[in-house]
């Protein structure tokens, strides 16, 4: 089992606890609360091994932090030694992605970009102009809440490097295909690493293996295979 440690950012009340909650319990609730400080929850899910077809367990520790602006100084300690983080704003609340790109730029300074996968999520798809989700045009038209367009996220993610996808915690459309995503990110990051210290250990196995044969002829050993 590989563990990494997860961390969500972004303003207060763009659904970060939503986010956790949909891919933890697969439920969501209209009326949650604030986080305070911090919350924690894990979660463990499956992918496979593109060249061997392999099932990998993934554990993922989860930090969902409080979005408030009292708790920033918070921050740094969550995200601190963190493998990806999930930096969260409301496709209804122009405002929130300004404050994602803050939490990039803070993530990029303080963390490096090359330890760690950045994943741009917009929330609340099923308020927006997604087909899948409405009914008849006028429903669409009438109920569209969008104001950041796919577009506008898109090129800032492509130029940042970032992943990014567009989500509803509400329904749980891409909710889980941003783990599964990012689980097969990081096992992929991880992989040399793992195929090293697997090498390492056969290696070291194998020499004690060879170390035993030259020990064991004994010419006076009538049972000795090799003198
Ligand atoms: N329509 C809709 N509402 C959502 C969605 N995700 C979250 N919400 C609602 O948005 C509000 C805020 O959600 P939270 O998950 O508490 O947001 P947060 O980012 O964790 O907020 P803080 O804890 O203050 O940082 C709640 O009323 C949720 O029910 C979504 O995908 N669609």
């Amino acid at each position: 089992m590989l563990q990494f440690k997860l961390v969500l950012l972004g303003d207060s009340s763009v659904g970060k606890s939503s986010i956790v909650h949909r891919f933890v319990k697969d439920s969501f609730d209209e009326l949650r609360e604030s986080t305070i400080g911090a919350a924690f929850l894990a979660q463990t899910i499956k992918i496979k091994d593109t060249e061997t077809q392999e099932d990998i367990d993934i554990k993922f520790e989860i930090w969902d932090t409080a979005g408030q602006e009292r708790y920033k100084s918070l921050a740094p300690m969550y995200y601190r030694n963190a493998n990806a983080a999930l930096v969260v704003y409301d496709l209804t609340q122009k405002n929130s992605l300004s404050k994602a790109m803050s939490w990039v730029d803070e993530l990029k300074s303080k963390v490096g970009d090359e330890d760690l996968v950045i994943y741009l999520v917009g929330n609340k798809l099923d308020l927006c102009d997604n087909v899948e989700n409405r009914g008849g045009k006028e429903q669409e038209e009438e109920e569209n809440k969008r104001v950041v367009t796919t577009q506008e996220a898109d090129s800032y993610a492509k130029d940042q490097g970032l992943l990014f996808a567009e989500i509803s915690a509400k329904t749980g459309q891409g909710v889980k295909e941003v783990f599964q995503t990012i689980g097969e990110k990081l096992y992929e990051i991880k992989k040399p690493e793992l195929l090293a210290k697997k090498n390492r250990e056969y290696g070291r196995n194998s020499s004690e293996a060879v170390d035993i044969n030259i020990q064991r002829p004994n010419t006076n050993d009538p049972t000795s295979c090799c003198s």
